[in-house]
């Protein structure tokens, strides 16, 4: 019996499996972040008394632009860090052009790493320990202006910040992902509006929750893609953030392993910036960043041991449950 017209105009399953896969491919593709190194600038810099190169991304998924502090670039290699973006030749540029955006001259671009190493935009002294045959060592770090420029004490950006920039210019060779995340993800307003709320006796993920925002707003997707442009499939990450480890895995690259970052204070004893004089930390009156680190550890799951003397002293010290 002939079968009636519409079914046989029904497409087969192997034509609707391999359609699936399509829109699937074609999902996945759109849902990819595109990042664009737009400008390269050596910066001349304190930590490994050397030149180091800071790259400005734009990206498709927000308007912020995010940064790329590289130590060691090189303009192209196999093994060497660099931004195939910056570095991609376009349509009627000048060498000029293409030096206003620090992209290496179209000729050294093709130079193998070895020799690419010594373009006048990076100079770097003998490295104090050498990691060159693994993955480059590589931070995370969300933006913290009160941290970092205000040298508050309520966190420990700052030294978080200073010691990843200490740490891979000793090696001559990783990076800094400096994104443009202001309070975890929900802006400096936000931010100083819960650390009133952290005033009133609440921890730092209860005060985000209470201003209807989530405990961690951030997403890593624009630092896998950038780690991607830059050449580098797998990293040494310096986190305590179990998160950071879990994104960027989930999105394809390779965590060869997980380097603490340890508070000074939790282990040398001694107060933040009176390294001087040693004057105690511990044993003395928590500062308020050691609150929020026994936060982040007991309530969103950051990896660290926490000193006797700091959990005893956070629990006599903490506040009922505001009202
Ligand atoms: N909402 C909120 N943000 C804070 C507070 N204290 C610091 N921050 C922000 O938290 C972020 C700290 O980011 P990171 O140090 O990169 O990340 P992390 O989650 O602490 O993980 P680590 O890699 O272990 O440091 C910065 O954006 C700071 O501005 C706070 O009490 N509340």
């Amino acid at each position: 019996m002939t079968p009636p017209a519409a079914a046989s105009a029904l497409p087969s399953t192997s034509t609707l499996t391999a359609s699936l896969v399509t829109v699937t491919e074609v999902i996945q593709e759109q849902e990819q972040v595109q990042v664009q190194c737009v400008v390269r600038t050596r910066i001349p810099s304190e930590f490994g008394n050397a030149t180091h190169s800071l790259l400005l991304y734009t990206n498709s998924e927000d308007d912020k632009e995010h940064l790329a502090l590289v130590f060691g670039y090189a303009a192209a290699g196999p093994d060497s860090i660099w931004s195939r973006t910056l570095e991609a030749a376009r349509d009627n540029e000048t060498p000029r052009d293409r030096a206003i955006r620090g992209a290496a001259p179209l000729s050294a671009s093709a130079i193998p790493a070895t020799s690419a190493t010594s373009s006048p935009l990076e100079s770097t002294p003998p490295a104090s320990d050498s990691n060159n045959d693994s993955a480059p060592l590589v931070r995370i770090h969300s933006c913290c202006f009160t941290g970092e420029t205000l040298g508050s004490l309520r966190c420990d950006c700052r030294e978080q910040l200073v010691d990843a920039m200490t740490r891979i210019s000793a090696e001559r060779k990783g990076v800094v992902l400096y994104l443009i995340q202001e309070g975890r993800g929900i802006g400096l307003r936000d931010k100083l509006r819960a650390y009133n709320l952290i005033d009133l006796g609440y921890d730092t993920r209860e005060a985000n929750i209470q201003l209807g925002l989530p405990a961690d707003a951030r997403s890593y997707r624009i630092a896998t893609a950038i780690l991607r442009d830059l050449n580098i499939p797998a990293v040494r990450l310096l986190t305590n953030n179990p998160l950071k480890v879990n994104s960027i895995v989930h999105d394809g690259l390779v965590v060869s392993e997980r380097i603490s970052m340890i508070p000074k204070s939790w282990s040398t004893g001694i107060l933040p910036g009176r390294e001087a004089d040693g004057a105690k930390a511990i044993g003395s009156k928590l500062l308020d960043r050691d609150g929020y680190l026994v936060s982040k550890v007991l309530k969103m799951g950051h990896i660290l041991d926490i000193p006797s003397e700091i959990l005893a002293g956070t629990s006599a010290a903490a506040a009922p449950t505001p009202k």
